[in-house]
């Protein structure tokens, strides 16, 4: 993909960790969320958290992109301390990062074709039509749905809904993606195709990711890398035979639990 100069920026960190976690504590009240979590992405790497609901994966995420603060702990996006950084340097970092949430938050009132270019439009000034158009295109063309330009989110599936987003967020030419539940709600079939989007999306576009499920065959088949977040820490890190040869009972039992639900 063309890059874009406007939202192009120099990539200064160090050590090839596009994302650097050391230590972070989050509690609300008197629940302790996160208590010594660590985590290091590296370039070009898809990492995925697995752990069970309420364990604090969206938090960590939440945190990730600024919109929650720690109680404590280093956060280190592209180089930056996340906590350091004001509104509109979040905004700046937030531009870099693509999120592609559950229900792909697209706009039903717009077509596919208004729903990519409102990002694009919204962020960076002095496109020409021309250039709108080949980005939105180029996009469509990658994640297999160009001939959805004209039609309403509304009108398609949900496999196709996803990709949708997805494009949406490339088309900013994001660093990092952050995947939260990319399969949940579609098919098997679905799934592996969104899975293979996923990794394509890593190789095409050179992203880091950090993907949030609970589908193993996703956790499989695009995790260079798994975490398991267990009462408030990663208990195991590692690919996704080193994660579940674990002698955990609560990896074990994780493994039979979503192994069952989603026939892997
Ligand atoms: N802003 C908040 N205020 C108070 N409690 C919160 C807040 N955000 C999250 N929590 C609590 O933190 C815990 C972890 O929430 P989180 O949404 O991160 O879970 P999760 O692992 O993403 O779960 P799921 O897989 O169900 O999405 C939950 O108990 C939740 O109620």
């Amino acid at each position: 993909m063309k890059s874009n100069p406007e939202i192009e920026t120099v990539s200064g960190f160090e050590g090839g960790n596009v994302i650097s976690i050391r230590d972070l504590y989050k509690s609300f009240g008197d629940l302790h969320v996160l208590r010594g979590v660590n985590l290091e992405v590296e370039k070009g790497q898809n990492v995925v958290v697995l752990g069970r609901s309420g364990t604090g994966k969206s938090v960590l995420i939440k945190i990730i992109s600024g919109l929650l603060k720690p109680d404590r702990g280093s956060v280190k996006v592209l180089g930056q301390e996340v906590g350091d950084l004001d509104e509109k340097e979040l905004r700046e970092l937030r531009k870099r990062i693509g999120f592609s949430f559950q229900n792909s938050a697209l706009y039903d009132s717009m077509t596919v074709r208004e729903n990519l270019e409102f990002p694009l439009v919204r962020n960076v000034s002095n496109l020409s039509r021309k250039e709108i158009n080949s980005s939105v295109e180029e996009v469509l063309e990658s994640v297999g749905l160009l001939s959805a330009i004209n039609q309403s989110p509304a009108e398609l599936s949900g496999g196709q809904r996803k990709r949708i987003g997805i494009a949406r967020t490339l088309i900013m030419n994001p660093e990092i993606m952050l995947y939260d539940e990319p399969t949940a709600g579609l098919d098997p079939t679905t799934c592996i195709e969104i899975n293979q989007l996923i990794n394509e999306v890593k190789e095409k576009y050179n992203t880091s990711s950090i993907l949030i499920t609970h589908d193993l065959t996703c956790a499989k088949m695009t995790g260079d890398r798994l975490a398991m977040l267990l009462d408030g820490k990663f208990v195991q890190q590692g690919t996704f035979e080193e994660v579940f040869s674990s002698d955990d009972e609560r990896i074990k039992s994780f493994y039979d639990y979503n192994f069952t639900e989603n026939q892997v």
